[in-house]
């Protein structure tokens, strides 16, 4: 039934759907016709958003207008049979003429005139691919559709084409496009449709869900709506799904002019969401190492394309709306007439444009003088009966293209995708070193087993023919004695038979002849010859063996190299290492910006994080030591675990200064965590910080060392041994020295902790700490300021706390190094923690009697007055009324001065 307030009935448009793709889909998108022409110039006064472009650096972008003819209808064909069309057409000079009679005509130029047969595929290059193209870019992009009810705005946007393809609207073809030019991987798509409807806004993917509100940024101009469904979409035909379901709940009605007129206006908006790398700064290709050192930006681009179908402009008498019906048309023509006031209002550079007379202007208000790429349809019919709403349709588009907005990409910064990437490379350069270590060892291995072998060969070989040699000797020689024992017995029976003969010539009983003494005698030189060379022998074997033990020429070469792999090897462990750390630490150092920002975020503005007084500053502390929130406290464990603090500690002297200076992040980062400072101190990073201080010139290595320093001052035993390092003048010599206010804050946080410490006041004061840190006031920096206003409460409290125990009587050192006249001067500070630490420093000042006459002198009775009568801290109130009242001096002076109390 089309009655008043029906739902369209979506019946006609269910069936089943082919997922056809244009010919051109995925191919080349950049084919537009829509022509720029030369811009209008428009004061930014005149935009919807009024503020949209206060950045200027946009892209100015006039609104694109095109006309579109619907064909005679079948009423028409009968009923204007005797009179021509009130329009002609000139779509080649881009021309339309509107009759006033029969002899006279106004011409209109638009950015494109499209007659009654020109095909959907046609009004979809002309009037939306470029928008589409410029939201797949990053901008954002509106697609309008004006004109009088039953001229083919529907037909143009938002038909399916289930019953013939070429007849697919504006609304399946952009999606088509879109999601051919996406990457599912790295991209996003998802989708709203929203009907606008007597000024309320209504899910038209969930009916229940009526009256959404909606967030205008008055800063951006941006126009978002929390609380409508988003449906990501993957594919054409869940994209289809979509669109059917909400035209089946989009509210029409048959009216005398269409029997499906549609009641709302219709925005769908689509959203894309594209991970990209900045041209100015591009990385390497996926999978190809990231340079260290070199900028690398992932952004994310975050488009809208919205498509806007409008309710149609109607006479109301023509339309024959009656009751219902007729709040309706009154709805619809008051929505649509406040946005042709805001047309107006641009097009003539107006200073007002009345945006917020309907929720229709206050929706498009980024589409009309805002950043987005937008193009408008007017939709016109030919018959004379309507030439009064044909003729106010095409003033609207003549106005329409008076407006120019200014384009902007709107991106941000990536944090995930690199945060992803430097995790890639910090995983693929562990394993990359696990590897090389890994066949290194193998290699040595297997050089081992080599040499193992062949020493064991050499020795089995020499001990072989060590053996046979020697029983080579062996037997010569029992062969030699078998010679002479037989030599032996054969001259027996002739020394028994000469007997004479033998003493005789030896002249000791002998009875050789001389010949034979000669022969025996060679025989035994002989055989000693021989042994002789049989243990040479054996010697030089010997010899030979030990030599053979020895490396050999051959091996020795074999062994140089190897020492030249090993020595590269560990040069190559090392850079790897150096990478890593860097790696790692630029890793720690986005995790931790992305948690600040997130912090900010949820903090919405509300920022109390200044540390309690007492409480030791942290100027890298992270906010809670379970946190795991933000993944980075595991991190840092790791790397204690993966590169060792050793490892880091030393490469504070290495020779890139990139890797020192990351190397001091990250102990500066590890220092951040109290679990961590025990380890750190113990194996010399405090001395380390503290060398850095004194020999580095780097502006950056001072400020991380320095700290570092104060993170490791929050605790008792660390600020006794910073004292005993020599850590105060380190600290004093910097504050005098640096200039950078964030140096001096980390500085002026490091000696507050310190000033902390009762045990540490006088050396403090005797080796300038005091006086260091009173001097960096001539910074003014709030956040100096903040962190010398500290020092001084907790000194100042150290002091009182002795005066109690009498363990001090003297003046206090803060008015004898002359801070009496800043404490004053800044009681009343309109920053809220400097003004709180100076009023705790002035009550502890003025605890100690001795001290009263000066303050008063000085002026300190009025601010502790004050201080006791509106200091926003209640314990602060009451310290200053305690000291006030229990002191004689303040008390007679109050006297004297009729103040009451
Ligand atoms: N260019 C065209 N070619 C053929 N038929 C068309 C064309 N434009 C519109 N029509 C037909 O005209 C009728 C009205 O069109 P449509 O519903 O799109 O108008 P509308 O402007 O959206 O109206 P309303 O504002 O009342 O919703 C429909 O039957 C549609 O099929």
């Amino acid at each position: 039934m089309a009655s008043n307030g029906a739902y369209r009935n979506g019946g006609s448009q269910r069936g089943s759907f082919k997922a056809d793709r244009p010919p051109h889909a995925g191919s080349n998108l950049r084919t537009s016709s829509f022509k720029a022409r030369p811009s209008i110039r428009r004061s930014t006064s005149g935009s919807f958003g009024s503020n949209a472009n206060k950045d200027g650096d946009g892209v100015p972008g006039r609104v694109r207008v095109a006309v579109r003819l619907r064909p005679r209808n079948g009423e028409e064909q009968v009923a204007d049979a005797d009179f021509a069309d009130c329009v002609e057409l000139q779509p080649e000079l881009k021309r339309l003429k509107l009759r006033k009679n029969n002899w006279d005509s106004d011409t209109y130029e638009f950015d494109e005139v499209l007659t009654e047969s020109a095909s959907q595929k046609r009004v979809y290059e002309v009037v939306a691919k470029p928008v589409v193209e410029s939201v797949l870019d990053g901008y954002n992009g509106t697609v309008m559709a004006y004109g009088q009810t039953g001229t083919g705005k529907t037909f143009t946007l938002g038909r399916l084409g289930d019953e013939d393809t070429a007849n697919r609207g504006i609304m399946v073809r952009a999606m088509e496009d879109i999601l051919s030019d996406v990457s599912p991987e790295t991209d996003s798509v998802s989708v709203s449709y929203l009907q606008l409807y007597m000024e309320t806004l209504q899910d038209l993917l969930d009916p229940a869900n009526d009256n959404i509100p909606f967030v205008e940024d008055p800063k951006t101009g941006d126009v978002s709506v929390p609380g409508a469904t988003v449906v990501e979409i993957r594919n054409q035909s869940s994209f289809l799904e979509l669109l059917r379901l909400g035209e089946a709940h989009r509210f029409a009605a048959n009216t005398k002019l269409n029997t499906e007129s549609s009641r709302s206006h219709a925005i769908l908006m689509v959203h894309v969401k594209r991970s990209v790398v900045r041209e100015d700064v591009l990385s390497g290709e996926e999978g190809e190492p990231l340079e260290l050192g070199r900028p690398f930006r992932p952004v994310i681009r975050k488009s809208k394309l919205v498509v806007v179908d409008l309710a149609g402009s109607e006479r109301i008498h023509k339309s024959g709306s009656e009751g219902h019906l007729l709040d309706e048309a009154k709805s619809i023509n008051l929505s649509l007439s406040a946005l042709g006031k805001c047309i107006n209002a641009l097009a003539e550079n107006s200073a007002h444009v009345p945006i917020r007379d309907s929720k229709l202007t206050r929706l498009l208000r980024d589409s009309f003088g805002g950043s987005a790429r937008t193009s408008l349809i007017v939709t016109i019919g030919p018959s004379p009966r309507h030439r009064g709403e044909t003729s106010s349709t095409i003033l609207f588009g003549q106005r329409a293209m008076k407006v120019e907005n200014m384009l902007k990409i709107k991106e941000e910064f990536d944090y995930k995708s690199l945060s992803r990437k430097l995790e890639v490379q910090v995983d693929k350069l562990i394993a990359e070193n696990e590897r090389q270590q890994k066949a290194f060892e193998d290699e040595i291995e297997k050089i081992h087993l080599e040499a193992q072998n062949r020493i064991s060969e050499a020795e089995r070989n020499f001990g072989d023919a060590l053996e046979k040699e020697s029983k080579k000797c062996q037997l010569d020689y029992m062969e030699t004695v078998k010679k002479l024992e037989e030599k032996l017995v054969l001259n027996q029976p002739k020394i028994h038979n000469d007997d004479s003969i033998c003493s005789k010539s030896s002249g000791q009983g002998g009875f050789i002849s001389a010949a034979e003494e000669v022969e025996v005698k060679k025989m035994l030189e002989n055989e000693v010859n021989l042994r002789k060379a049989a243990e040479e022998e054996v010697n030089r074997l010997r010899h030979q063996l030990e030599l053979y033990r020895e490396p050999n020429v051959g091996e020795e070469s074999d062994i140089v190299k190897l020492t030249k792999v090993l020595e590269d090897e560990a040069r190559q462990k090392k850079k790897l290492e150096e990478e890593v750390i860097i790696l790692q630490s630029q890793l720690l150092q986005l995790t931790l910006e992305a948690e600040q920002m997130r912090k900010c975020l949820d903090r919405s503005g509300a920022d109390n994080g200044f540390p309690a007084y007492d409480t030791p500053m942290s100027p890298f502390r992270h906010s809670q030591p379970k946190e795991t929130r933000s993944g980075h406290k595991p991190q840092v464990a790791t790397l204690f675990e993966q590169v060792g603090l050793q490892k880091i500690l030393s490469l504070l002297d290495s020779e890139d200064a990139n890797a020192r200076i990351h190397a001091v992040k990250v102990l500066a980062n590890l220092a951040a965590e109290e679990s961590n400072q025990k380890r750190i101190v113990e194996a010399g990073g405090l001395i380390s910080l503290l060398m850095l201080l004194r020999s580095y010139e780097d502006e950056t290595v001072r400020r991380v060392a320095a700290g570092a320093i104060a993170n490791l001052a929050m605790n008792e035993a660390n600020q006794e041994r910073i004292m005993a390092e020599g850590g105060i003048s380190l600290l004093s010599l910097t504050a005098n020295a640096a200039e950078d206010p964030q140096t001096l804050r980390m500085v002026a946080g490091a000696i507050a902790n310190l000033c902390g410490n009762e045990k540490l006041q006088s050396k403090l004061r005797s080796e300038g700490g005091l006086k260091a840190l009173l001097g960096m006031v001539r910074c003014g920096h709030p956040d100096v300021l903040s962190q010398v206003a500290r020092g001084v409460a907790n000194f100042a409290k150290c002091e009182s706390r002795a005066a109690s125990h009498e363990t001090n009587n003297g003046r206090s050192l803060l008015i004898e190094d002359g801070a009496l006249p800043w404490i004053i001067q800044n009681a009343n500070n309109e920053v809220a923690p400097i003004r709180r630490h100076i009023e705790l420093a002035l009550c502890h000042i003025a605890q100690h009697e001795i001290n009263a006459k000066e303050m008063i002198r000085g002026g300190a009775l009025w601010e502790l007055i004050r201080i006791s009568r509106d200091c926003s801290r209640e314990d602060i109130r009451n310290l200053a009324r305690r000291t006030l009242t229990s002191s004689p001096v303040f008390r007679s002076e109050m006297r004297r001065l009729r103040i009451e109390f």
